[in-house]
Parts: C-alpha cells; structure tokens; sequence
C-alpha cells in the first residue's frame, strides 16, 4: 500500500525521477526518461508492483530527513532500538547510463537491515529473471535490464533481490542500481562517494546561480531545484511532474499522466526561472519549442513529449489497482489533442519575456511566431477547452480569450523591440478588438467581475492573472471585483478552488481540492493591489502546505487535510516561486510578466 504523498521525497538526475518513502521504500521510478514504463509502480498499487525497500528490522523509533542545502541529495536518519542509521539516496548527473545510489551508513549502535528490489518492468506487469551471484545481480524481462551492486550478499527469491546485513557506527554499505538496454553490455557503475560528492558539487553549482534573494531565499532556491529537476536536460523539455494518476480527489477518477511538457506549465516556469537569473534554462526552453513546433507552427500542440513527440495516446493499465484504489490509472493525456488558446500567449509572452532577459532575436523564432498570430487571427473566437482543460463541451472562457490578447501584444512588444517586420496595424486593431470584446462579454456588471466563460455567471481563478499578464492594472475597479468575488466565494479554508466543480462545466464528477498554484495567484493580485499582509499570509498558508522536504502537489483536500494530485507539481512550485519574487521585490505594482508595464506600448 503505498503511503500518503506527505511521506514521499524526490531524487532525480534531470531525466528521471525517484519517490523514496520516509520508511525507506522506492515506490516510484521510470527509467531512462520520465516518460519511460515504471520499473517500480508500487505508488499505484501494492509492492508487488514494484519497489526498491531499505528498513531496518528493529523497531523503528523515528525518522528525520532533509535535502543537503541547495541539492536533491536525501538524507534520511531512522534510529531503532539498536542504534542509528543515515541512508543517502541520489541520483548522479547522467553519464552513459541512469544510476540510483543509496548509500547506508552507521550513526550510532549496530543496525540490521533487510534490503528488497523488486523491479517489475511494464508499470508493474512484469516479473524479472534475476541472474548473478554473490555482490552483483542483474534483473531482465524484455528490453529493460537493472544491476544492483552492492558490498553485502545478495540473493535472489522469486522476481526480488533480497539482503540482510548490518551496519555499525562509522561503517557504509552503498548500493548502486543501474539501468540499461538488455541488448547492450552493462554500463560500468559509478563509485559510490565519488558520485556523491560529483552530485552534491552539481547541484550547489547549479543552485548557487539563483540572483534572487529576499526574505524566502531558501524556499525560492529549493523550489527552482525541483524545476530544473523536472526539466529533461537532454532537449529542455519540462514535465509537469514526475508521476501519473495520482488523483485530484481521494479515491476519485480525475486522474492524469503528467509526464509531459505542457507549453503553459513550461513557459510559467521558465519565466521563474529568468526571474531567478537562469537565462541558459530560456535559451534550452526557446531551442525546445521551436524544434517542437517547426515545421507545422499552425498545428500547434498544448503539449508534447519532453523530444517534442506529438502522439500521446491516453491508455488505461488495468492492472493497477490505483493510489489508494482510484482508478483509472492513466498513461498518455488525451488533453493533447484539445484547443486552449491560452498557450498561444504563453508561448508569445515566453519569447518575448526571454528576448528582454538577453536571449538575441532569433529568425525562426519570429517566423514561428507570424504563423501562431496568423492562425490565432481567425481563430480566438473560437471557444476552446480552456486552461483546465475541461473534457465537456467547449466554451468561450475568458481568461483564453484574455490570453489571446497577450499573444497579440507581445507579438507587437517583441515586434518593438526587435524592428521586426510584421502587419503591425493589423495587429493593433486585433488586440483592440480582443480587449473590447472580453470586457463586453467576459465581465458581468452586475456581479462587478469578469467570469468563467462569456455570458457565465461562474468564477474562475485564471481571471487571477489578467493584471500579472498586463491586461488591466490591479487598481482597476473590475480587476478589484474580480480578486474580491474570487476570495469570498472560490476559497475553502484560506486556500482557492479553481472553479466550482459542482457545476459540471469540466464533464467531470464533482469535487477536487483547492489549486494550490491558483492560491498562489491570489496572492500575486492582493500583492499588486497594494494588500501586502493578505498577499504574504495566503503565500505562508501555501508554503505551510509543503511537506517536511518542501514538495507540493498540484492540489490540498482541506477535508482530509493533505495533498492531492500528482506530486511534486512543477505549477505549484512555479507559483511559488513566481509569488515569492513578487513579495520580495520593491516595485509593488509590477508583475514579473509584463515588467515594461501593461499599457499599451505604442
Ligand atoms: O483536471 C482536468 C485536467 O487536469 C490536468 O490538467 C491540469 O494539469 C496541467 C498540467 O499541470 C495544467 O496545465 C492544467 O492547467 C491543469 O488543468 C490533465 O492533464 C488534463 O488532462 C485534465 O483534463
């Protein structure tokens, strides 16, 4: 059974990535990319699904566990009756193979453990031979191959490797498991303390680039480690987050495949990213996206696999029992194929944002972008499926509309900036057009907001944004109703829902939990419109929501009291970080996605 999210850490090389259990338990792992079969599924199902565990076999007296400062290098210490033992999981920068160490050593006393790895290949349908002896076993079924090696005996029972051995205080017993094709030679692996110390030194590295500073430095530099670790270094792509299905809803079906670059999610992150100094990550992300889309710029996708794969088909594993027994689990995303027209602004508003962080025009760039504006010319009145991505009928919602606004705008910004060729008067009059008609049908007068969809009477917290991406100032009347309509009726407990789920607008049973990252936009908007206090305190509510090694999901149930949904969430960390710049920065009205301020620019 696996256990809840609040008990799970992360491990990660920037191409894959690790769920280690408070208790010492591996459930989750997809090798070699993220997006790879999982050779441990036990997350959605029971051990037997697959699952590496490190415990000891006395009683467990407590358990403390923290990343090394500004790395995902996990430090878990477990004290039992016999003594203390620190376990140190990681995984190394990738060299010609993926490699997850865990290294035990003795604090204190003389500790046993009982080491069990059990790899079942396919998302847990298939059993491995297990050949070797001695300190060294391998595990194949088809294409996938693991080498465990250790410096204890090792022995093979039924499909699991299994050990038990002890440590004493001052001694270790590394394990290294290494992934490889079962048609090629296995890959050598890597030295224990010498990958540690490479994978500490990488890390710090990388983390010690952040610029930004301010009261939530600490927080600001270990969330943008979780980002650069759910970034594929291999093309720049960005997952969402590392897991599928775990469910929006305890027990429910809202269960999605993450594993994916979502164009929205990136540019959010990467606009997070510039904030925080890394320019190199906006140049991989730019790369990324014009390899992605080239070729066929008007048949843009919402997302794409992280090398820019266009078919990710939506399957059922039947064979999964589901987190905690909610079914279906999922692999591929049929959102793929929807129409959310918000992404054309992002991707505008990406470029454009990464053009004034030092990124030189690039041809292709602009070439891409003349195509995305000429077909969103005839299209952004079309309704669409929206940022939510609903699976119901498609609709007119607001904030699309509002972000096909930002498409046009940037587009005239970077057009600007770059003296760029393009129909400039003809795109002057289209976001004219845009404007006008999201203020006629997307406010509602009487309620004093703008709403979900035109003609609605629902809210909807993407409409959070219209003043952070320059559509109206936060001191606008209707930007002020909005922010207050959304406060008074989509919060549950100081935490924001994105929409009310009852009214059957996303074709989904009812009930989800508050959106964390939509939280986050809440407190963006206070912050813009002046209310500091309010701003800090719901950013604080979030933060408080991160478990004991600062990793969020994508929701909270705040009728359970937990997190919910798949985990960690790139969004939620991206608003974060988004939120934190935006509390610890002087100009107060400003919003890190329209710095040259939202009137119009010429
Ligand atoms: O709940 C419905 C939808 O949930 C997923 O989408 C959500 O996650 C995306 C990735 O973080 C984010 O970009 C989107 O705005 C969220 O609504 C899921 O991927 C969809 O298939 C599903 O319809």
């Amino acid at each position: 059974m696996a256990q809840r999210l609040e008990e799970y850490a992360m491990v990660g090389d920037a191409q894959s990535a690790a769920l280690v259990a408070r208790d010492g338990s591996i459930d989750w792992l997809c090798w070699p990319r993220f997006d790879s079969d999982a050779c441990f599924a036990a997350l959605l199902g029971t051990p037997e699904h697959g699952r590496f565990s490190l415990r000891p076999t006395g009683e467990l007296r407590s358990v403390r566990r923290a990343y090394r400062p500004g790395t995902l290098v996990l430090d878990t210490e477990l004290s039992t009756s016999d003594g203390a033992v620190r376990i140190v999981d990681f995984m190394p920068p990738r060299g010609a193979a993926p490699d997850l160490v865990r290294l035990v050593q003795g604090l204190r006393g003389r500790v046993e453990l009982d080491l069990e790895l059990s790899p079942r290949f396919g998302y847990g349908a298939r059993r491995p031979w297990i050949r070797g002896r001695g300190r060294h076993l391998s595990a194949s079924a088809g294409p996938d191959t693991l080498h465990l090696l250790g410096e204890v005996p090792l022995r093979a029972d039924q499909g699991t490797i299994r050990a038990r051995f002890a440590v004493s205080a001052g001694e270790a017993a590394p394990f290294v498991l290494t992934w490889h094709p079962s048609h090629e030679p296995a890959p050598t692996p890597p030295d224990p303390g010498a990958a540690l110390e490479e994978t500490e030194t990488w890390w710090r590295r990388w983390s010690g680039r952040c610029t930004a500073g301010g009261r939530w430095h600490a927080l600001l530099v270990h969330s943008l480690v979780v980002l650069k670790a759910l970034t594929y270094s291999r093309t720049g792509g960005i997952v969402a987050a590392p897991t599928t299905s775990l469910p929006e809803a305890p027990g429910g079906v809202r269960n999605w495949d993450y594993r994916f670059c979502w164009l929205r999610d990136a540019t959010f992150t990467l606009l997070a990213l510039m904030g925080a100094g890394y320019v190199d990550e906006a140049r991989a992300w730019r790369d990324w996206l014009l390899r992605a889309v080239a070729g066929q710029p008007e048949d843009l996708q919402i997302m794409y696999g992280i090398a820019g794969e266009r078919r990710l088909t939506e399957l059922e594993l039947p064979w999964l029992p589901g987190y905690e027994g909610a079914r279906p689990v999922r692999i591929g995303n049929a959102a793929s194929s929807q129409l959310q027209l918000d992404v054309f602004g992002e991707v505008l508003d990406c470029l454009h944002q990464a053009h004034l962080s030092g990124l030189p025009f690039s041809a292709d760039g602009w070439t891409v972008q003349r195509a995305l504006l000429d077909w969103l010319e005839s299209h952004w009145n079309d309704p669409d499926e929206g940022i939510w991505e609903i699976r119901g009928p498609r609709r007119d919602f607001t904030h699309s509309k509002v972000m096909a606004w930002v498409a046009v705008d940037r587009a005239l910004r970077s057009a600007r900036a770059g003296r760029l060729e393009g129909p400039l008067e003809r795109w002057r009059a289209l976001r004219a057009r845009i404007h006008a008609e999201v203020c006629a049908r997307g406010f509602d007068a009487e309620r004093g907001a703008f709403t979900q969809a035109f003609g609605s009477k629902a809210l909807d917290a993407s409409l959070l944004l219209v003043p952070q991406v320059g559509f109206l100032p936060a001191t606008d009347p209707r930007v002020r109703g909005t922010v207050e309509a959304i406060e008074r009726e989509l919060t549950e407990g100081g935490l924001v829902h994105r929409y009310d789920s009852r009214t059957g607008v996303d074709g989904l049973p009812p009930g989800e939990g508050v959106f964390l990252a939509c939280t986050l936009w809440l407190s963006d908007a206070l912050r813009m419109m002046g209310r500091h206090a309010d701003a800090a305190r719901y950013f604080e509510r979030v933060v408080g929501l991160a478990n004991d090694v600062g990793l969020l999901a994508e929701q909270w149930d705040p009728v359970q009291r937990r997190l919910v949904g798949n985990f960690p969430q790139a969004f939620s960390h991206v608003a974060l970080v988004n939120a934190a710049l935006g509390l610890s920065s002087p100009a107060p009205h400003r919003s890190g996605r329209c710095p040259e301020g939202g009137d119009d620019c010429d």
